[in-house]
């Protein structure tokens, strides 16, 4: 289903007290304001269980950073889909830039990580994206089109009713460098037609697509005014409170 959504990845970010305190103050500003968009935030693993009873779903949705690749064993370090399930949990960030990059993840473990999810009734926010020397090399469109299809082929396709997809050029990512809406909403179209080719009319027009890398609170509304971008997913800004409900209320 096609949402507005507004993601906060808070990545390898705060301590015990501050995560409980930033999704606390936001369930609250959530409930009393009731914005158009869903709103997630990701928080550390170890803090996922305690931030799910913080929380109240029908406000704050909250999503794991990874899952394994593997159903379950000797895969120290790793948490299952079916593990993330267990404790209620019904979102993942898969396949970030940052795992690509620091932890090697391919499109075939994205892949394998997309099925666990599928499996498990988590729905995924599958990051896909180009970097500095490819979109300078002007082969952004097909970058992003073989990584989509990598991962996305070897799926159930009833499956891609839970799929989100979080379009995030590395360049844009922590570095203040946003892509313009303009250029967002180009690339934003070609994955929905990429989709529509691939996947059928459905997949396209039901699947939300939010952009990723340095959204602010001035940035956001240009950003979600295009047609094709359904929200964002926020990485620095969604750590502190007053930036990211302005970002939250820009999402309409
Ligand atoms: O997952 C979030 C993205 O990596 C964006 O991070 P950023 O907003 O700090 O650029």
């Amino acid at each position: 289903m096609r949402d507005k959504i507004v993601a906060g990845n808070w990545k390898m970010n705060l301590n015990f007290e501050d995560a409980i305190q930033l999704g606390t103050n936001l369930n609250a500003w959530v409930a009393d304001n009731q914005p158009d968009a869903q709103v997630i935030i990701s928080p550390s693993s170890i803090y996922l269980q305690v931030l799910l009873e913080a929380v109240d779903e029908q406000y704050v949705k909250v999503a794991s950073q990874d899952i394994s690749a593997h159903d379950k064993g000797a895969y120290t370090g790793d948490i299952s889909g079916e593990q993330l399930d267990s404790i209620g949990l019904d979102f993942a960030i898969i396949g970030h830039s940052e795992r690509r990059e620091y932890q090697g993840e391919t499109d075939a473990i994205i892949a394998e990580k997309l099925k666990q999810a599928f499996k498990n009734q988590i729905n995924p926010i599958f990051c896909i994206g180009e970097k500095l020397e490819e979109r300078e090399a002007e082969q952004h469109f097909e970058v992003v089109k073989s990584q989509l299809l990598n991962a996305l082929k070897s799926q159930n396709i009833e499956d891609l009713s839970r799929l989100i997809i979080a379009y995030e050029p590395v360049w844009a990512i922590g570095t203040g460098k946003t892509a313009s809406p303009e250029q967002a909403q180009e690339i934003h179209a070609y994955i929905r037609k990429v989709l529509n080719d691939e996947f059928g009319v459905e997949v396209a027009n039901e699947t939300s697509i939010l952009y990723g890398g340095s959204v602010n609170a001035q940035n956001a509304n240009d950003i979600f005014s295009q047609p094709d971008i359904d929200g964002g997913l926020v990485g620095g800004a969604s750590l502190k409170y007053e930036d990211f409900i302005q970002i939250i209320a820009a999402c309409k």
